[in-house]
């Protein structure tokens, strides 16, 4: 017996006192900015496809009504016209995407983390564990080992990859960030999602027109968080506490969001009906979650989504009755940057509690106490994550 209490008190004594807590935030993007009213004629351009009029008709409607003003891509003109393939629809060209997304997806990632690091304040012997999430590319080792290597961080930091999550990725490093933090005293985890177009990205087609979608919606960018549970007073600053994390499959949705990695790149396929299946069948996911905070009414929580899509946010503020700036933050980050696939919901975090220190709201989640981080893709899967806002101080 009393051996067992000591395997008891040791096992507690492994564990942190408190919940996982958001220490800092960063957030990269590619230098080159393409401003979305230009987009038409440089996507149709590059991909020599000036001639499919009612395609680039159509195109630059979708653009026009996408809710996004400019994106960030690491592939210019000068990397497209290099390497051709990829700007045909399907021409064999896995090679040169891999070739990119294996340089390039660890070193976006690098600029988000020391951006991060710096706001942290801490060194960088510190960080215990890395959890590195991305769509674009996979190798053995793979990008969460380069960015060890590129940050200098110990060797045996303890690592977790995650490949192909698609744009749930940033709420997946949330709960992965947030059991490891709250199951190991003392660990601090450089959470990572970075993801760049250069697989998705193709020339347009009649027979593909979600590609079509996608090539209006989707842009590169990094985002990392470092997270950790019981901060130390006075030196550490939490942002934002993590209570909770669930994740479910959405019934009927079998189809909605696919990807496949191919000799060509990453295909992906989106039915019309995405923005439905999700606001049709999200409440029970919102309110298990919302039970979380003592159930307070929809408004009365701060929102993160991952922006998708214009009419995704649409048909959630619909179904919600959420007031517009319950979506602030959100579609600022689709305005600014586009879909970032798993990035762009800690980029939202971001804007979460910049948009609070602006409006001087009593606390980083625009004066509520409890917000839901809500990622969702392939699947379709959704995955939330309850967060209790910190109140803002001098
Ligand atoms: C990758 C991941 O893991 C997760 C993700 O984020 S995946 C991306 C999820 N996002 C989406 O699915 C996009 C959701 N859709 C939208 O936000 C909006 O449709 C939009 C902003 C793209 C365009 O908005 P819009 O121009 O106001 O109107 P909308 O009528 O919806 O679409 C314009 C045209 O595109 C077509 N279209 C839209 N979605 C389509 C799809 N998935 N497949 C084929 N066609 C589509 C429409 O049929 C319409 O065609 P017509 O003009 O010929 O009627």
């Amino acid at each position: 017996m009393a051996n067992n209490d000591n395997v008891t008190t040791a096992y507690k004594h492994q564990r942190a006192n408190g919940p996982a807590t958001v220490l800092a935030i960063g957030k990269a993007v590619p230098p080159t900015a393409y401003p979305q009213s230009e987009y038409p004629d440089f996507f149709f351009d590059v991909t020599n496809t000036n001639h499919k009029t009612d395609l680039k008709t159509k195109f630059s409607r979708i653009c026009k009504n996408s809710g996004i003003n400019k994106r960030y891509f690491h592939c210019t003109e000068e990397i497209l016209k290099a390497n051709p393939a990829m700007c045909t629809y399907k021409d064999p060209s896995l090679n040169v995407r891999q070739d990119i997304a294996i340089r390039e997806v660890p070193r976006l990632a690098e600029k988000a983390a020391i951006q991060a690091l710096a706001e942290w304040g801490q060194s960088r012997d510190e960080i215990t564990h890395v959890v590195f999430a991305t769509t674009s590319g996979v190798n053995m080792p793979g990008a969460d080992l380069t960015l060890t290597r590129l940050l200098g961080l110990n060797p045996m930091v303890k690592r977790t990859m995650l490949y192909q999550q698609g744009c749930f990725g940033g709420a997946t490093v949330l709960r992965v960030a947030k059991d490891l933090a709250e199951n190991n005293k003392g660990a601090r985890v450089l959470t990572v999602v970075s993801e760049l177009t250069c697989v998705t990205f193709r020339a347009p087609n009649e027979e593909h027109l979600d590609n079509l979608v996608g090539s209006a919606i989707f842009g590169d960018g990094a985002a990392c968080l470092i997270i950790g549970s019981d901060p130390v007073p006075q030196v550490e600053r939490p942002h934002f506490e993590i209570h909770w994390s669930g994740e479910t499959i959405l019934p009927e949705s079998d189809g909605a969001i696919e990807g496949r990695l191919t000799e060509a790149g990453l295909i992906f396929h989106l039915l019309k009906d995405v923005p439905g299946l999700i606001s049709r069948n999200t409440l029970p996911i919102f309110t298990k979650a919302a039970e979380v905070a003592g159930s307070p009414g929809w408004n009365n929580l701060f929102w993160c989504v991952h922006p998708g899509g214009r009419a995704i946010l649409d048909e959630v503020e619909r179904t919600l009755s959420l007031k517009p700036e319950k979506m602030r933050a959100t579609r600022d980050v689709l305005y600014d940057y586009g879909n970032m696939s798993g990035a762009s919901v800690l980029f939202v975090l971001d804007q979460m509690r910049k948009l609070s220190a602006e409006q001087n709201s009593t606390t980083t989640g625009q004066g509520c106490d409890w917000g839901l981080v809500v990622g969702f893709g392939p699947g379709l899967t959704v995955e939330v994550s309850v967060l209790k806002a910190v109140p803002i101080t001098d």
